[in-house]
């Protein structure tokens, strides 16, 4: 059977998915959600024309000369306004934060004048609008403030709170259920007994998965059985997503396929042109009354966690309505390449930003179990079907690997 070209099974999978519903979060719930709409300012920033500093709120006219001495007729603090009008040869003293009184159109410092009681000495004179932030300076009732879309930051989560929003809409998270199998494997923790490992994948999938935004399920470790399989295949039900783990392969124990299709799962295509990762598929089936996308990840670590950074980092931000962080970067090679076969290579290695452009060293051994060479690469270079060999100094595409 022919393997599908990774864009090609990228292509499929953002196709298969549709944002999903909104929901209503407050602002603590906020970092990290994505928003289902546009968010608009509600009031003017400021509300209303304040003082910058603290000092003497003025009419710019009366201290045009100085030194000029003016009458203090009452003060102006923040959240207690001055009732009153500032008239000709009239001060208020003022604080920062504090709404401007009518009639005063400029703030003195306070470093800046001599006060005797009422009687208030200016020494430097003001122009209009001095150390005042007018009202709407900073935005104005309905203009648009975040985007739709947008991953909310620490920033936005300020400025939504400071344009009257107490509550966020935002795309509900995505629910990914994640299912290790094989007979091998057992809980991290817990002691091996001889040819065990322990199901380090899923732990570091459900990372994948928060950081991209979703919520990770973890349905523990089914055996390489029929049986064993469908129980743990029918405990996925209201995830949005399920993404198995191992079994995926030809053996005779790679039994996820049939598991899953006989739990009503349509493949939409399986084994795919790339290196590590050959045997992901993906489909979907109906479970409770609902549509769930399944990824099926190869069992090797490295293979799981770079084709989740390929495929289901992409699904999740599809998910959620947002765009499709797969860009690769350019860069150089800093080492040269052998010829590359009929799979295009996800290749570990490091990336030199302090260069331009940035020169990536792949390692010498791409050996797909090696997780100590996965987890000291911070990117992959992207090596193209059949490329040929390729000497250093070669421009090549990167994939960051911020997972
Ligand atoms: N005759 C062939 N054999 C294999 C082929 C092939 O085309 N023909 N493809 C190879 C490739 S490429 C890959 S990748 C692997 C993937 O196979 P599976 O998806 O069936 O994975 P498993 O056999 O279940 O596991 C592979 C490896 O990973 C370990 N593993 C599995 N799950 C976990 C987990 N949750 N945490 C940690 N480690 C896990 C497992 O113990 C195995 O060592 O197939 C090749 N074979
Ligand atoms: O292509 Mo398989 O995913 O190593 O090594």
């Amino acid at each position: 059977m022919a393997l599908l070209p990774v864009a090609e099974a990228l292509k499929h999978i953002l196709e298969a998915a549709n944002t999903l519903e909104t929901e209503d979060v407050g602002l603590r719930d906020a970092l990290g959600r994505t928003l289902a709409r546009a968010v608009e300012a509600r009031v003017d920033n400021p509300p209303f024309d304040a003082s910058a500093m603290d000092g003497y709120s003025v009419r710019a006219e009366d201290v045009a000369q100085v030194p000029v001495t003016l009458k203090l007729v009452g003060e102006a603090g923040a959240g207690q306004p001055f009732s009153g009008k500032v008239a000709k040869g009239e001060t208020v003293r003022i604080f920062t934060g504090a709404a401007l009184p009518d009639g005063a159109d400029a703030v003195v410092i306070q470093e800046k004048v001599t006060a005797d009681g009422t009687t208030i000495t200016f020494r430097e004179r003001a122009d209009r609008d001095d150390n005042v932030r007018p009202k709407g300076q900073d935005f104005t009732k309905g203009c648009s403030l975040l985007e739709k879309g947008r991953r909310l930051t620490a920033r936005d989560i300020l400025l939504a709170a400071a344009a009257g929003h107490g509550t966020l809409p935002v795309v509900r998270k995505p629910i990914v259920a994640l299912l290790s199998t094989g007979d091998e494997l057992v809980e991290p923790g817990t002691p091996l007994a001889r040819g065990q490992i322990w199901a380090s994948n899923s732990f570091g999938l459900a990372a994948v998965v928060e950081a991209a935004g979703g919520e990770a399920r973890l349905l523990g470790i089914a055996r390489d059985s029929l049986e064993s399989l469908s129980q743990a295949l029918d405990s996925a039900d209201g995830a949005d997503v399920l993404v198995t783990i191992g079994g995926a392969s030809v053996g005779d124990h790679d039994l996820v396929r049939p598991a899953l299709e006989k739990s009503g799962a349509k493949l939409d295509f399986y084994k795919i042109a790339m290196r590590p990762g050959k045997p992901l598929f993906f489909g979907a089936r109906s479970i409770g009354g609902t549509r769930q996308h399944c990824l099926g990840l190869p069992g090797n670590p490295v293979a799981s966690l770079i084709c989740s950074r390929v495929f289901l980092v992409p699904l999740i931000a599809r998910l959620l309505g947002r765009d499709v962080p797969l860009e690769a970067i350019d860069a150089v090679l800093g080492d040269q390449l052998p010829v590359n076969g009929p799979r295009e290579h996800y290749m570990r290695a490091r990336l030199d930003l302090s260069t331009s452009p940035p020169r990536a060293m792949p390692f010498k051994n791409q050996d797909s179990g090696l997780i100590t060479a996965l987890q000291r690469a911070d990117c992959l270079v992207v090596v193209p079907v059949d490329a040929p060999a390729q000497p250093a100094g070669t421009a090549v595409k990167v994939l960051k690997l911020d997972i």
